[in-house]
């Protein structure tokens, strides 16, 4: 048996508050590295806003409040040393809808965030470019489109386009919030087959509604509930011998 990696990310006693409405309640989960991580549930069960506490988008909320702590690597992302704008290069993220900045080309989106950081030099842009479509599995597509606008390009390719532009800045975490439920099943099924060759650079955590995307593209699976999370495990186990009823209901379809 392969041993097992280290663990990147730990929330511990973590509760989401808009308000006074606690939305996610004492969630307490290990992430370990090179691994794709699923969050399942019914609508409204506070899925998302787990994830987004994980690169504190809720910063940018009015209202919303975080409690408890996320440590990545270690080092708890809510401390008052942190800063969120480096710490948000260490966890990138991917929305529902493809968000391709539409006024840019290609190869301008891709390199976006790098540019950021200051980096000028056009070789190393180039190969950092190359580097991420081939990650995203969208090279042979583009090569010779690159300096086209990126609005060009299908809504499945600009979606790879933006894992692109996440992978360009070496993200340890990718975070994907229903990444392909605004595509077709070809565009969809590209992107789980991505999955596993992302999870050799990076560590993913996926917010599905699809229960067989989570089985198929998953290490693990957490299964939230109104705010709770019910249980954690191996993926196998948890759809295939839950240990709580209420996970067995909801994943043999009977609610949800
Ligand atoms: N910006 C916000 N302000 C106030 N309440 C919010 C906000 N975002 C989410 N909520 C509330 O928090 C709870 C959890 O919502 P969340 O979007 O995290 O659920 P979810 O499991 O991701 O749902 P879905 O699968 O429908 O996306 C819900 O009651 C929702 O109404």
């Amino acid at each position: 048996m392969t041993q097992p990696t280290p663990v990147i990310l730990s929330a511990q006693n973590v509760d989401i508050f808009y308000g006074d409405n606690r939305a996610v309640k004492n969630v307490s989960l290990d992430f370990r590295r090179g691994t794709v991580n699923a969050l399942i549930g019914p609508s409204g069960c506070g899925k998302t806003t787990f994830l987004r506490a994980i690169n504190r988008m809720h910063d940018m909320t009015p209202g919303a409040r975080v409690a408890g702590k996320i440590l990545l690597d270690g080092q708890d992302i809510y401390d008052p040393a942190v800063d969120p704008v480096s710490m948000r290069r260490r966890v990138g993220m991917v929305f529902q809808k493809p968000n391709p900045f539409p006024t840019m080309s290609v190869f301008d989106n891709v390199v976006a965030g790098l540019k950021l950081t200051g980096v000028r030099d056009k070789a190393q842009l180039m190969q950092v470019a190359e580097r991420s479509l081939r990650g995203a599995a969208l090279w042979e597509e583009v090569k010779d489109r690159l300096n086209t606008p990126a609005t060009g390009l299908s809504g499945g390719q600009q979606q790879r386009l933006c894992i692109a532009r996440a992978l360009a800045v070496d993200p340890e975490i990718l975070l994907m919030d229903e990444p392909t439920s605004a595509l077709d099943p070809a565009s969809t099924a590209k992107i789980e087959d991505l999955m596993s060759d992302l999870k050799k650079v990076t560590t993913i955590v996926i917010v599905t509604h699809n229960m067989h995307q989570a089985a198929r593209v998953s290490d693990t699976t957490s299964f939230f509930l109104v705010g709770d999370m019910v249980e954690h495990g191996v993926t196998d186990q948890i759809f295939t011998s839950p240990r709580d009823e209420r996970t067995e209901a909801y994943v043999s379809g009977r609610f949800g």
